[in-house]
């Protein structure tokens, strides 16, 4: 199929359709070993390195499951409020594609270990929208393909493929919704939304780091259109594998403008996997579609069924975290500060090193204030996250307590964690070795003060006539004098008091 229509705007689109989504996610979890073998999940390693008879399907293998990653897919459904099943079994879906060796993937079918479920998700402007999700089951990854030669590097026009089995079998767990009706034109922002709070979520229960750009979660976008009024469900489309937050947001909005324009020209959507391009943001066609039954799924014959222990769910359930959004809202009223500035502090991953700094003793704001403004800017200067930066939550809590007893300001403040970034050593070492303290000896600081009013005659003869803001002046000059390492505030005390002037 090809389409040459012109798009519909998505304005004009929403005007006479409604949006119905469907978000298939797929985790990879990050235990040590497969899902059904020994081999190492470690990343990096030689292509076919991390393979053996289980996970390559040759003959006279027998899987076993990995229980730490059925401890994680009972978590992930628990989290999701859904029921866990009492007895599941897991299922061969069978198709023929090179990056699978065995001929089918072990997945689940109509028997998934969590189902009927839900996770709210808020929305920028702080509504909350509840997204059912329909059923959480395990399965492995397919190996990875990699097309070479001829001129567009993707498998149409390749001169051959390289096939890696390391990622083959390595646990993913598929988390599904149900269809998402009543998002209108927000569906975009909603299954951003959702998909961000899922990646939280995950991150939370500490089952998988959920870094999209590496592949470890992903996202396939169904959408169909209804017009308005109708409550049938139109043919939906599937773009696979989007890996990143904007994506998934682009991809809604581009599918969306693509159906409205097929569909009101008289057109029908085929059901059709599609592929999402990051440079301009459209999906092209890729697959038609199989239908379930195209894949003859039956129970796999080789596992023993799962049937976890009423008591081992209701341990894991005791144990989980607090909900990534109860627990941002919980933070956001403590720490009083709006929405906006919430997202802001997500986005640059600092929740947690905040939350770090503030229990290793530093007050709240400092806390804030350092990881979003220094740190923030450091890590953004040198393409790194947070977390990855050379620095340590209790490190910045000690530049704090250094702040709040006066032997730093602000100032040399700053200078003492470029030095704890640039590896000089603790906070403290750091202070030692580049000599930084605030000049507190009040006899010195007076002699920097009375120097500053004798060479300031004029400005200081303006203070004493009534413009105390001009105090600004000499304050600088102390500054310049104590190269930094003065308590501004006390300085600006000292000259008032020594010209016999007081504020406001
Ligand atoms: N008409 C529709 N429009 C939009 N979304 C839909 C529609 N029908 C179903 N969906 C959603 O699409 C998703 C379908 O995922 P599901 O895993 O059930 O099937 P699948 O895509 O056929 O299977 P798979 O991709 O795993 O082989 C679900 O999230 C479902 O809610
Ligand atoms: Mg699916
Ligand atoms: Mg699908």
């Amino acid at each position: 199929m090809t389409v040459t229509t012109d798009l519909v705007s998505y304005e004009d689109a929403l005007a006479s359709y409604d949006p119905v989504m469907g978000l298939e996610v797929h985790v990879e979890l990050g235990t040590r070993t497969k899902m059904f073998c020994g081999c190492s999940t470690e990343l990096g390693a030689e292509p076919n390195s991390q393979t053996c008879p289980t996970c390559l399907g040759l003959p006279g293998s027998l899987p076993v499951v990995n229980a730490v990653g059925v401890e994680s897919a009972i978590k992930i459904g628990l989290a999701l409020h859904c029921e866990i099943a009492e007895w599941c079994r897991f299922a061969r879906k069978n198709y023929f594609y090179p990056d699978m060796p065995k001929n089918f993937q072990t997945s689940q079918y109509d028997e998934p270990i969590a189902f009927n479920g839900y996770l709210d998700v808020q929305l920028e402007d702080g509504e909350v929208f509840r997204v059912e999700i329909e059923r959480a089951h395990m399965e492995e990854d397919t190996g990875k393909s990699t097309h070479v030669g001829g001129a567009t590097g993707r498998i149409h026009g390749a001169s051959h493929s390289l096939l890696d089995y390391n990622r083959a079998g390595i646990p993913l767990i598929e988390i599904v919704t149900k269809p998402i009706v009543g998002a209108g034109d927000r569906a975009p922002e909603v299954a951003k939304a959702y998909v961000a709070e899922l990646r939280e979520l995950i991150r939370a229960l500490g089952v998988s780091e959920a870094r999209m750009e590496m592949g470890q979660m992903r996202c396939d976008v169904n959408l169909s259109l209804m017009p308005k009024g109708s409550e049938t469900f139109g043919t939906r489309s599937e773009t696979k594998n989007v890996n990143s937050l904007r994506s998934v947001e682009r991809a809604v909005r581009f599918e969306v403008q693509r159906h409205a324009a097929v569909l009101g020209d008289g057109g029908t959507i085929v059901q059709e996997t599609r592929h999402f391009h990051e440079d301009d943001g459209t999906t092209t066609s890729g697959r038609v579609k199989e239908e379930a039954e195209d894949y003859r799924y039956f129970p796999e014959p080789d596992l023993v069924p799962v049937a976890p222990s009423r008591e081992w769910v209701e341990e894991l359930r005791a144990a989980l975290p607090e909900l990534p959004r109860v627990r941002r809202n919980r933070l956001r009223e403590e720490w009083g500060i709006s929405e906006h500035d919430m997202q802001s502090i997500l986005n640059a991953g600092a929740i947690d090193p905040i939350v770090a700094t503030i229990e290793a003793g530093a007050d709240p704001v400092s806390a804030r204030k350092w990881w979003m403004g220094e740190l923030a800017r450091n890590a953004n200067e040198s393409g790194r996250s947070l977390d990855e930066l050379p620095i340590t939550p209790e490190q910045v809590a000690r530049v704090t307590a250094l702040v709040v007893d006066g032997s730093l300001n602000d100032k040399l403040a700053r200078q003492v964690i470029e030095g704890v970034l640039a590896g000089e050593g603790d906070p403290d070492a750091v202070v030692e070795k580049r000599g930084l303290k605030v000049v507190s000896d009040e006899g010195a600081l007076g002699v920097a003060v009375d120097e500053a009013i004798a060479g300031n005659a004029a400005i200081a003869d303006k203070i004493r006539g009534g413009k105390v803001a001009a105090v600004g002046a000499l304050v600088g000059a102390v500054m310049k004098a104590t190269r930094g390492q003065a308590d501004a505030a006390r300085v600006k005390e000292l000259i008032l008091e020594k010209l016999g002037v007081s504020e406001g």
